[in-house]
């Protein structure tokens, strides 16, 4: 393709992108479906030209302001992540000129959110969080998220799997925390590996198999996912669970549930009942009240601890929908803890970087279930299900993961028991 028409696709794209209608994975897989004619090598450049442009949309912005023509053509040639001189033969010589000179900005002399990219609702709260570690989790969360594997041990074994995958030429080293983990290098395509048609591994981050491994759900148990989704935690439960017990995998959304069938069928797994339920206050919820030994409520969130891959969240989310998410969280926690027995587990769960989705909704629902929930540590319960390095994973009594600290996504969960 011409060096020009592929800029104007990413302009397209771009313009399309930030519009935040959609999510930006959707739309750009969207764009490539309507585009059948893109090459790999030009899908990954405008993916990533977007994702680029989405992780520094402030200070590109900035720079875009001096220029001519339009802003997201600009803009896509500030986050141009494709081949130099084919960028070049693109640019007319006006915008040649121009790019050398924006380059040459002391960025490091911009204001702070310009150098931050996120908006002020976020950088305020997790400045007055983290204080000094503020940088070094902007810098995380403007890189990319390593490819983490979760090895199905109902079927496998994690050194078996790690050797198969070496034959095949994909090197892979134990995840440091999580015992079911490989971190793959590079970005190898898996969907072909046989140890992945085979079902013995799935692609899941090792913050999220830390919050399967907190639930510690055991043979023979009544354990329910109560957002499923797609199952990626659903899967990991029932191959703890050794494939014994009933699994009930609930969720809201169909559309999610069935993106969950073909993953049960690769994975072995029997023991799962993927169930659509019309809002946490389902009557069949009500039917299992006090009769289930392990419930994980990895709640709707903002879904800002996963910005490494998904950069458009920062804009897409904004102070209201955080709260509505938060009243949210509450009523599907609440609900969910009137289906544990005495003596059973309450996980809660997000993937969300703000205290307010997390030890928030941790600590009111604490509060306002003293007499019949005890908090339990979080490392106590990691400990247990053999997590490696248990006592760096937490604060305070939660689990609380961090990029630029554990190289995970950013996940919270507080444990409770039953009384
Ligand atoms: C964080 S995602 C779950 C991800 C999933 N556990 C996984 O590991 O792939 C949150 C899920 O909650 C679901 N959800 C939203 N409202 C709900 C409700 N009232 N009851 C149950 N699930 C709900 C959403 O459809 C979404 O799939």
């Amino acid at each position: 393709m011409h060096p020009n028409a592929l800029l104007e696709l990413s302009t397209d794209l771009l313009h399309q992108v930030l519009q935040f209608q959609a999510p930006a994975d959707r739309v750009v897989s969207d764009f490539f479906r309507t585009h059948r004619e893109l090459g790999s090598r030009e899908r990954h450049t405008l993916a990533e030209t977007t994702y680029g442009v989405l992780r520094q949309r402030l200070l590109f912005q900035h720079l875009a302001q001096s220029g001519k023509g339009e802003m997201e053509r600009r803009l896509a040639l500030l986050g141009w992540q494709g081949n130099d001189g084919f960028l070049k033969a693109a640019m007319s010589e006006q915008e040649q000129q121009w790019l050398e000179k924006v380059r040459q900005v002391d960025t490091a002399a911009l204001p702070e959110r310009l150098r931050h990219n996120l908006p002020d609702w976020l950088a305020e709260p997790l400045q007055a969080a983290l204080g000094e570690e503020f940088w070094p989790l902007v810098d995380a969360l403007n890189s990319s998220a390593p490819l983490d594997l979760r090895v199905n041990t109902f079927k496998a074994k994690r050194e078996d799997v790690q050797a198969a995958l070496k034959a095949g030429g994909i090197e892979s080293e134990a995840t440091p925390h999580s015992p079911w983990g490989l971190r793959v290098q590079g970005k190898p395509a898996l969907n072909k590996a046989d140890t992945f048609t085979k079902g013995e591994v799935e692609v899941q981050d090792e913050g999220s198999q830390l919050l399967a491994l907190l639930t510690d759900a055991k043979r023979g148990e009544m354990v329910v996912d109560f957002c499923a989704g797609a199952g990626g935690k659903t899967l990991a439960l029932g191959a703890s669970m050794r494939n014994t017990g009933r699994l009930y995998a609930f969720d809201t959304s169909g559309h999610r549930l069935a993106a969950l069938k073909p993953r049960l069928a690769r994975s072995g797994l029997s023991n799962v009942y993927p169930i659509q339920i019309a809002h946490e206050r389902d009557d069949r919820i009500k039917r299992l009240a006090g009769k289930i030994d392990r419930v994980l409520v990895d709640a709707p969130c903002s879904g800002l601890g996963t910005l490494r891959r998904n950069p458009d969240m920062k804009w897409r989310q904004s102070p209201q929908s955080v709260a509505e998410l938060q009243a949210k969280q509450e009523a599907i926690l609440a609900s969910a803890a009137r289906l544990l027995k005495p003596g059973g587990r309450l996980v809660y769960a997000t993937c969300s970087l703000l205290d307010s989705e997390n030890e928030g909704i941790a600590d009111a629902f604490t509060a306002a279930h003293a007499r019949d929930f005890t908090p339990v540590p979080a490392v106590e319960a990691l400990e247990k299900a053999h997590a490696g390095g248990a006592g760096d994973l937490v604060r305070g009594p939660y689990l609380r993961l961090w990029p630029h600290r554990h190289g995970t996504d950013a996940f919270f969960a507080a444990v409770w028991e039953r009384r």
